[in-house]
């Protein structure tokens, strides 16, 4: 049977363009096929995991320019079950795109946030008196701009081509090699892989040094932490949830001794899963 993948819709988001990659990793590297299921928000791929409408869903969690997409880390410390199991980073190009080919007629600007976000500067300098809207996707955006003849949108050349909108200008990112990492979500887990992801929480997060030891048990045994992130546990303002990313397999002994050691200093630790990544040119 086919493995079905939840992604970001519709038809030409770079969520799709991801989740289209690993499939075709799977044929490739483990014969299966798949098929591609999308969804109207990054939420609702993640739920169509969670209650198993779909094999997997195939998310952003973080870009070179604009950082990490919340409501993915959100949801993994929500749903303690969900496991990665594997990254894979793809290049992001940016263009602006319009039916109205004069940007002095342009007033607002759709895309998603992240989109908007990574093109901040350019936007800043080439249309400072515009509107910024935030869209559900960036080929979401591509739709709303039937309606109204002064907007542009920012998306993808590939999302051009589909929906036939003129690009105006392409590359319009703020930094050239502007990449976003997406995460393959399910439910199995890995005993192996090149990273670990992990969440914990602290009884009391809000005292001096409090992440002093948990830091250090890692740092003494000469692991390397890639990724550090704090989100609010959502009960009360300054409660803190810490997600680390570190190299390793759960197969190291020093991991599971730094990992067993974790556990007599948080609340809460989630082990989120042990994969590699796949990168796409
Ligand atoms: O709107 C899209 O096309 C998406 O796939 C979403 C998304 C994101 O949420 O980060 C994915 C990659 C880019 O960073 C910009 C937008």
């Amino acid at each position: 049977m086919a493995i079905s993948l939840a992604h970001l819709g519709p038809v030409g988001t770079y969520s799709e363009s991801a989740a289209s990659a690993y499939g075709e990793w799977l044929e490739t590297n483990q014969q299966q096929k798949f098929i591609l299921c999308p969804q109207p928000s990054i939420a609702l791929a993640l739920s169509a995991v969670a209650q198993k409408k779909v094999n997997y869903a195939v998310v952003p969690v973080e870009n070179s320019i604009e950082g990490t997409v919340n409501i993915t880390l959100d949801t993994l410390w929500q749903k303690k079950d969900l496991k990665i199991l594997r990254g894979l980073t793809i290049p992001i190009v940016h263009s602006l795109l319009s039916y109205n080919e004069d940007l002095a007629n342009i007033k607002t600007v759709y895309s998603h946030p992240q989109a908007l976000g990574q093109c901040q500067e350019w936007l800043a300098n080439n249309l400072p008196q515009v509107q910024l809207i935030a869209a559900n996707s960036t080929t979401e955006a591509l739709k709303l701009l039937k309606e109204d003849p002064t907007a542009c949108a920012i998306s993808s050349a590939r999302a051009a081509e589909i929906y036939h909108v003129p690009i105006l200008y392409s590359g319009i990112n703020d930094r050239p090699d502007n990449c976003t990492r997406f995460l393959v979500i399910g439910f199995e887990t890995n005993k192996f892989g090149s990273h670990i992801s992990l969440a914990f929480g602290l009884e009391k997060s809000n005292v001096p040094g409090v992440l002093v030891k948990p830091l250090q048990i890692f740092a003494e045994r000469e692991i390397n932490l890639c990724k550090i992130e704090s989100r609010p546990t959502k009960r009360s303002l300054g409660e803190y949830i810490f997600f680390i990313e570190l190299e390793g397999s759960l197969q190291e002994p020093k991991i599971q001794e730094a990992l067993a050691e974790l556990k007599q200093y948080t609340e809460v630790l989630s082990i989120f899963g042990n994969y590699d990544s796949i990168s796409v040119e």
